[in-house]
């Protein structure tokens, strides 16, 4: 498929994730299940059109004075691909796959506007509603992160230490430009790539089949090496989920002492299994019920409430969510994290230490969290997370947002990674 044709699947999509209110994978998967004479090549770039379009959606239907799918897949290609009018017209003009060019009314817009004149979130490409929070959250920098939090994510691996080293993975990765990641210790990255690039399907590769590596995010890695869990813990991990951080304490603990791995979605948690084994972890054990832990209660080391968040630190790998989240949905989070926080707290022993964790970057869910939690249960004690940080990865690498220092906040303009928020909280003895 030439480019116009491309062009013109994604506008398809993007159409279909709009009338539907469909999920952006279904709407790419039924698309290419319809579509089976395009190959692996152009289902990546209508893949990449429609991700990159959903990224920077209100800014390009600003400038294109128009909110379409066919201006936004067209200003996906003159302002994120780098295209020219010029060039772009010359894609199109010929290919009967194409979509109609871009109307004269459309070209005048884009050539006249500027982001200037548009409202500020309109320019960082987020929801209105959400920039109070922001604002709260990062101050003058805010318009920063909401930017950056509209680029393409890196692909990020974690060494599986217990099967391979660092350097092996990356000598078994070298042809797909694998590199180390600047901050998590068994962190890999491979570059996000522009326009049509393809990332490579690293789970193919043999040594992802022998467990040599998992596909995570370097975020996500780098609050699992924050638990800092020890050889010989026992260790909860209370909001497990598909296992991403279990996996990655079970490893730094070098297979000693114990992780329990909880949570309340048996389907959700089902495949830490598979994973599991895939590892080589032999300190997990996994409870589908509540009952099957209450027995350990005040007997943990170190507790994890990785909590259901809105996934606004995600945005730039889930855009479609971005625009579908709703002020009720951050309250039904933010109960949930209250509930989770609480039901987790009963399992950390006198002198324990409980970990908060959340994939958002929104001050509710994070920090009045924590403070909310913490005076409501005075034998809780924050501890300073950029200390930790510190003795961790060391002040040489991009260092995370912090305001007081008891907690930290890793954005994509940070520290190059999905946001997540982290804090620490000790039991008195
Ligand atoms: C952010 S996800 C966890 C991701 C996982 N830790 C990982 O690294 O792959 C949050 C999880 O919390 C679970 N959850 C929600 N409320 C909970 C509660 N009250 N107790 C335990 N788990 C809960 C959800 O089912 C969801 O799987």
């Amino acid at each position: 498929m030439r480019l116009g044709g491309r062009l013109s699947g994604a506008i398809e999509v993007l159409t279909d994730i709009e009338t539907r209110r469909r999920p952006v994978a279904d709407a790419l998967k039924d698309w290419g299940l319809s579509h089976r004479f395009a190959g692996s090549g152009d289902r990546a770039a209508i893949g990449n059109i429609v991700y990159d379009a959903l990224r920077m959606k209100l800014s390009h239907a600003f400038l294109m004075d128009d909110d379409s799918p066919t201006a936004l897949g067209y200003a996906v290609l003159l302002r994120q691909w780098g295209l020219s009018p010029e060039a772009l017209a010359g894609e199109v003009d010929g290919d009967r796959f194409a979509p109609p060019p871009l109307s004269e009314d459309r070209l005048a817009a884009f050539n006249a506007r500027t982001l200037d004149a548009a409202a500020p979130h309109v320019q960082g490409d987020i929801p209105g509603w959400v920039q109070p929070s922001f604002e709260a959250n990062f101050g003058d920098d805010w318009l920063t992160e909401a930017k950056a939090l509209a680029g393409r994510p890196t692909l990020d691996l974690r060494a599986n230490t217990l099967k391979a080293g660092r350097d092996k993975v990356l000598k078994a990765l070298e042809r797909n430009g694998a590199v180390a990641s600047a901050i998590a210790r068994q962190g890999i990255r491979i570059s996000a790539g522009e326009g049509p690039s393809r990332l490579p399907n690293v789970t193919a590769d043999l040594a992802f089949q022998k467990g040599w590596f998992e596909v995570q995010d370097e975020g996500s890695q780098i609050v699992a090496d924050l638990v800092v869990p020890q050889e010989g813990d026992q260790v909860l991990d209370f909001c497990a989920g598909g296992g991403g951080k279990t996996l990655a304490m079970a490893a730094a603990m070098h297979n000693k002492g114990q992780v329990h791995a909880y949570d309340t979605d048996r389907k959700r948690l089902a495949p830490i299994i598979e994973r599991l084994k895939r590892a080589g972890t032999r300190n997990v054990q996994v409870h589908e019920d509540l009952s099957s832990l209450s027995p350990l209660a005040g007997r943990f080391d170190r507790v994890l409430v990785d909590a259901p968040c809105t996934g606004t630190g995600t945005w730039r790998r889930r855009p479609d969510t971005k625009w579908r989240l709703t002020e009720k949905n951050l309250e039904e989070r933010l109960a949930q994290q209250q509930e989770a926080l609480a039901n987790a707290s009963a399992f950390v022993r006198p002198g324990g230490t409980l970990f908060y964790v959340t994939c958002s970057i929104l001050p509710q869910e994070n920090e009045e969290q924590v403070h909310g939690f913490c005076k409501a249960n005075p034998d809780f004690t924050l501890q300073p997370a950029t200390e930790t940080w510190r003795k961790l990865f060391g002040d040489r690498t991009p260092q995370p947002r912090s305001r007081d220092g008891s907690t930290v906040t890793l954005t994509p303009a940070s520290t190059d990674t999905d946001g997540f928020f982290f804090c620490a909280m000790t039991r008195k003895a």
